[in-house]
């Protein structure tokens, strides 16, 4: 999944999912300009086994993460990037299982299409409880970010999960225990991993953990 080679990059003209704009407006009657993006409303979801305490989790390379993680050296437009120097692994991330909203279908709905297409995992639409809708970016897009929790077990199971492949998904399923949460949430300073995870992480601490064991 980090085997990237043959990396470079060309200017965004025409795009499918990212919409580029310069808004105009005016603030406190002083004429103002941003510069920003739209991109589609999503839905991530927060999936526990309970019975063997696992929280299950993805892992993807995100082309952005790699990206911007080059120095700006690195990002001229044609030029080739040095993979052995910049080598994919650097853009490997881990999220909860999340997916864009592009039908026009209720979101719980689009959740469970989302859990059952990245972790492999049938749940039914009434076992999805949600948990928060904000804002994954303010600052260059504004997007919605739609978080659900789900319990799964072992016979819920049906596929392998690792996305989908005619849309050129290539995702790990990592499950990971309680006390594993408890370290991802307290231990690094800086993690690869959006902050909807943190975010779902914590709250999964907070409202549906087993209690830590006492020292
Ligand atoms: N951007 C882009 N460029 C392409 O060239 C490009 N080519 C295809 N696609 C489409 O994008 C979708 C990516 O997969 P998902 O639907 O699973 O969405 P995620 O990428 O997992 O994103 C979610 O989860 C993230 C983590 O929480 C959040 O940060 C995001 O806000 C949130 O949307 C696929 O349907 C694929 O067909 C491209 N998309
Ligand atoms: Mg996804």
């Amino acid at each position: 999944m980090d085997k990237i080679e043959d990396v470079c990059s060309e200017p965004l003209v025409q795009s499918r999912f990212v919409k580029p704009y310069l808004m105009h407006y005016k603030q406190n009657n002083e004429a103002k300009t941003w510069e920003l993006v739209t991109l589609h409303e999503s839905v991530a979801i927060i999936i526990y086994n309970k019975r063997r305490q696992k929280l299950v989790l993805v892992k993807q390379f995100r082309p952005a993460v790699y990206f911007s993680g080059l120095p700006s050296s690195c990002r001229k437009t044609g030029e080739q990037v040095d993979t052995t120097k910049y080598p994919g692994s650097s853009g490997v991330t881990l999220e909860l299982c999340a997916g864009i909203v592009d039908q026009d279908k209720p979101l719980v709905k689009i959740a469970q299409q989302e859990v059952l297409e990245e972790c492999g995992y049938q749940v039914p639409v009434e076992a999805l409880q949600k948990v928060k809708t904000f804002r994954a970016g303010v600052g260059v897009s504004g997007d919605r970010q739609n978080l659900f929790y789900v319990e799964v077990n072992d016979k819920m199971k049906v596929a392998q999960g690792g996305g989908l492949a005619e849309e050129g998904e290539m995702i790990d399923v990592v499950e990971i225990s309680v006390e594993e949460v408890r370290a991802m949430v307290d231990g690094p300073e800086e993690v690869t991993s959006p902050a909807g995870l943190l975010f779902g992480l914590s709250w999964f601490l907070q409202h549906k953990a087993p209690p830590a064991p006492t020292p």
